[in-house]
């Protein structure tokens, strides 16, 4: 399994081996031993599926606060996406900076997203399933949100606004100068 860095501390491209022969390919998408191997997180508990019609779908950001704050592994079975992290761990030298990594049906790269980041992601292409493992349940009590387009972190999602589609909630998404974040610079509880 490939590991890539990103400018983020913690938060990492895993690209899985593909097997190719005459039938396609073979590729454990997931494998704990593995990411054992890597010192990367393994304990998922909840796999989701996301699927969006159209291109210029934005969902984010978003993020679980402890107890239930969630590290994700995201990857992208159907067309391809522009994902992105927000690091809001408090005191992290990088805090409010992001990274955007293209996950697609043919890189099948995947993003590791640990707890402490906003996360959310762009469609580039019609029909898009985004599949993802969360390390904690979906807890709706503890979901926090800030505006896709904030302008004090600056995202360049590749639309303009107006493009985008976008749900109710998340068209009524807070700042990130309202933001306070619940998380601590290890992306546990502050
Ligand atoms: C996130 C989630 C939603 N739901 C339900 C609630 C609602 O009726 C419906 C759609 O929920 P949402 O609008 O929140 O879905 P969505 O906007 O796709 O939310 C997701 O966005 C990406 C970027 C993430 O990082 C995820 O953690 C999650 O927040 O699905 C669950 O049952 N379980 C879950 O884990």
């Amino acid at each position: 399994m490939k590991v890539e860095k990103t400018k983020l501390d913690g938060c990492v491209i895993v690209t899985p081996p593909r097997h190719g022969d005459n039938r396609g390919f073979f590729s454990e998408t997931f494998s704990t031993r593995a990411m054992e191997q890597a010192d990367l997180p393994s304990n998922f508990v909840q796999d989701n599926l996301s699927r969006s019609a159209t291109k210029g779908t934005i969902r984010g950001l978003h993020c679980q606060a402890p107890p239930h704050a969630q590290a994700k592994l995201v990857r992208c079975l159907r067309g391809s996406i522009l994902d992105v992290a927000v690091d809001v761990r408090h005191g992290s030298p990088t805090y409010g900076e992001w990274v955007a990594v293209e996950l697609s049906d043919e890189n099948g790269s995947a993003l590791l997203v640990p707890t402490g980041f906003l996360h959310g992601f762009v469609t580039l292409t019609d029909g898009v399933d985004v599949f993802y493992k969360c390390s904690d349940h979906y807890a709706p009590e503890t979901e926090m949100s800030v505006r896709f387009d904030d302008p004090d972190i600056g995202i360049d999602w590749g639309i303009s606004a107006d493009q985008a589609t976008l749900s109710g909630k998340d068209g009524e998404a807070g700042s990130m100068a309202e933001f306070v974040t619940p998380f601590g610079p290890d992306g546990g509880p502050r």
